[in-house]
């Protein structure tokens, strides 16, 4: 089930515990203002898909103690406040050891909406697929520039929330300039794909949002600028991070 909102969608990503569990919620509720889809990720020792300001982010989640039974008590507290959709971001191996349909369900139980796990390649992914049918957890795959069409297809076909397209061969980070490369990517996934198309990696400004927007995306996702506002303003981020998701937004509507 895709989610019922109008696109084109502001999906926001920081790290769950950055810098402290307890300051979490309060970022979720200053970024949900102005965002569609809140992308929640899980910290995590080894983020191999992440750049330099997201591994921080990681490490300073870890630090303060972030369990993955906070983030579910996070996402809990968040639904009291908000509707929007959550979707948990995160890497295959805290999945595998709570035992793949145990983590889904406790992620279903506290109110998430979806689930990326960025690790895990469609080809084994069928008990995880599962699970989140059984929980009602909506699904999210990853496509690169190099994606064949045909494999974008069953990315498609396997998402039921939204398709996230990777706007080059890299890691996650603020980057100057969305590559030429995301623009031939979304022009073929527009064409293929059914489900709702999101463009992230390196989308940082609201120029990059609007650029997007044009070629045709669904929902731009931006992660690493967020993060680095929390990594300067600390337990202080919650007013600029709504400042920032204000304008992002506003370059949404073109
Ligand atoms: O940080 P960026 O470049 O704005 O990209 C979004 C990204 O942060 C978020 O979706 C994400 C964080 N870590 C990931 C790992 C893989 C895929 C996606 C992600």
């Amino acid at each position: 089930m895709v989610f019922e909102i109008e696109t084109p969608w502001l999906v926001t990503f920081i790290t769950a515990g950055d810098p402290h569990p307890k300051l979490t919620l309060d970022f979720m509720l200053a970024l949900e203002k102005y965002s569609d889809v809140i992308e929640l990720g899980i910290p995590f020792s080894d983020p191999v898909a992440d750049g330099p300001t997201i591994q921080k982010a990681n490490y300073r989640a870890l630090k303060a103690g972030t369990k993955v039974s906070d983030v579910f008590s996070i996402v809990r507290q968040f639904r009291e406040h908000s509707d929007k959709p959550v979707v948990l971001m995160t890497y295959y191996n805290p999945v595998y050891a709570k035992g793949v349909d145990e983590f889904v369900k406790l992620a279903a139980d506290a109110g998430v909406s979806g689930m990326i796990v960025v690790d895990l390649p469609l080809e084994e992914s069928g008990e995880y697929l599962a699970a989140c049918e059984k929980h009602g957890i909506d699904t999210v795959f990853l496509a690169a520039p190099n994606t064949p069409d045909e494999r974008l297809r069953a990315i498609d076909e396997a998402s039921s929330a939204f398709v996230y397209l990777i706007s080059l061969y890299g890691t996650t980070g603020a980057r100057e300039k969305i590559p030429p490369l995301a623009f031939d990517l979304l022009k073929r996934a527009k064409r293929i794909c059914t489900k709702p198309v999101c463009v992230g990696f390196g989308v940082s400004k609201r120029e990059h949002v609007e650029e997007l927007v044009k070629a045709g995306a669904d929902g731009v996702v931006v992660g690493s600028a967020l993060v680095k506002i929390i990594e300067e303003y600390g337990e202080n981020a919650a007013e600029r991070l709504e400042e920032i998701t204000r304008e992002l937004k506003r370059g949404c509507k073109g």
